[in-house]
Order: C-alpha cells, then structure tokens, then sequence
C-alpha cells in the first residue's frame, strides 16, 4: 500500500466511528450550519488579498513533525492580517497532527474562507465540513473516481460550500472536471510518493478551462514564484510548511506576502 491507500483505509475507519458517534442529522443541527459559508472566488479575486490560502499543519507524511507548538488561532489570525485570501486547515489526525477543533478555532478567530484540508470519500464527511464551520472542502482526484467527484461536489453545492478538485496530471483532471467545481487545484506533490515539482502547474495550467479558479499547490517557498504562477494564469497559491516550518508562522507569512 502507498501512503494515499494507508490513509483512505484508515479514513473510511475513523468514519465509520463518527457515524456512529454523531448523525448526519445532529451534524445538520449544529450552530454553524445557520451561518452562510463564504464565497471563496470573492475573497480570492478581491485586490486587498493576496490569492494566498495559508495552511495550518502540524506535521505529514513526508516530512514527519513540521511545528508541534504553533496555535491555530494565534497563526491562523496572523494569516488573514497579513493578507491570506483563505486560510487551509487539516483536519486529519493520524496523519497530519490535525483536529476539527483546529478549524473550528480557526474559522471562529477569521472571517475569510476556511478549507476544511482532508481526504473527503463519504457523503458523511460533507456535513461534518458544514458543522464545523468550512467554507470550502478539497476532493483529491487521485482517491476519487468521477461519480464519486460528481455526488460529492453535488452535495456540498446543496450545503452552500465550495469545492477545490484537486489534480495531479493531465489524466486526473481530464476525467473530474464533473459536478459542481468551484477551484481546481495543481498539487506540485505526487500523494503517493511525495516527490515534488512545480513544473506540474505550469504544465497543467492552460489545460484548466478558464471558468475554474486556478490554484497551485504546495512546495512553493519563494515570494517570485507567485509572480511567475500568477504570469501563467493561477490566481491561487496555497502554502503551508513554508510557514509553518518556521518558529513563528505568522511572522513568516508576513514576510512573505510583504514581498509580493
Ligand atoms: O506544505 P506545502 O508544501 O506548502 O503544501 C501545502 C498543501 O498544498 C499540502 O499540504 C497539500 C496539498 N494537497 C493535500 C492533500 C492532503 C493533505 C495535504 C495536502
């Protein structure tokens, strides 16, 4: 088993534990669901943002601990004060040293796009998004066949959230452009050997009709890089460890979008 195999083996456990925690209906009747998730396209196109959605991650896979002392409230808040157009929350334990208390806290410290950051494969996990307050969830095609893409995008359209497809080559994105898309997201990693390389957005992008907002994931580390992407056609960046591999992330991102 690959590290993505692992991790969807485990998740369909962890789920089949919430489901018999917590229903889908008493999920339905949290406070967060009376509140209207954000537009994700308004906060990222708005030009006092940047088009940066900063991630809060405490440790992965491939890089193992990341930073085991940072708040998310205290980075998450810097994030948004420094110009983040969203704000990216794991919330995968096991894996990713993240809770759903973290995007609670998070999206209870801002107000701007939070992206609930999991392997989404259950209808379950949809609402779960909702309840704790999400603005937005990732589907990862690479653990998604097109069907599923296309009733998990469906549903979370029903409960007003926004979807970011996330690809990782031609073949990925040519077969899940289905259902309700908002974003569609170029991973420069590979989840299933962790190899990186930003030359994967510059090669997707003009293969991403223009009705999508245009994202790039992970491994960026220079503020130049926003400019070259952005030259190319991405209006989102969405960085993690750059930040948070520092003492102080929200410093770092301060730093950063100061140079942009
Ligand atoms: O920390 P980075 O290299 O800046 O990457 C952030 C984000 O793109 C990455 O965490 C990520 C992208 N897709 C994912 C899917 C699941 C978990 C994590 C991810």
């Amino acid at each position: 088993m690959n590290i993505l195999e692992k991790i969807v083996a485990r998740k369909k456990e962890e789920i089949a534990i919430a489901k018999a925690q917590i229903s889908k209906e008493a999920l339905c009747r949290s406070a967060a669901f009376a509140r209207k998730p954000l537009s994700f396209r308004e906060f990222l196109l708005a030009p006092d943002r940047t088009g940066i959605i900063a991630e809060f991650k405490r440790r992965s896979p491939s890089k193992g601990l990341i930073n085991g002392t940072a708040g998310v409230a205290d980075v998450t808040r810097a994030y948004n004060a420094s110009g983040a157009s969203a704000l990216s929350v794991l919330t995968d334990t096991d894996f990713f040293g993240g809770t759903a208390k973290d995007l609670i806290a998070a999206r209870e410290a801002n107000d701007i796009p939070v992206l609930r950051k999991d392997f989404m494969i259950d209808p379950y996990q949809v609402y779960e998004a909702r309840a704790m307050g999400a603005d937005m969830i990732l589907l990862i095609a690479a653990i998604l066949n097109p069907a599923e893409i296309e009733s998990l995008s469906n549903l979370a359209k029903e409960l007003d959230l926004n979807v970011l497809l996330e690809v990782h080559n031609l073949e990925e994105l040519e077969r899940s452009l289905v259902g309700s898309i908002d974003a569609v997201g170029v991973n420069n990693r590979n989840l299933a050997d962790f190899s990186v390389d930003i030359r994967t957005s510059f090669d997707l992008v003009n293969h991403i009709p223009n009705d999508y907002l245009k994202v790039s994931e992970s491994a960026i580390s220079a503020p130049e890089t926003i400019g070259e992407l952005r030259a190319a056609g991405f209006q989102g960046f969405l960085i993690g460890e750059n930040f948070m591999k520092t003492a102080d992330p929200g410093a770092a991102a301060r730093d950063f979008m100061g140079q942009l």
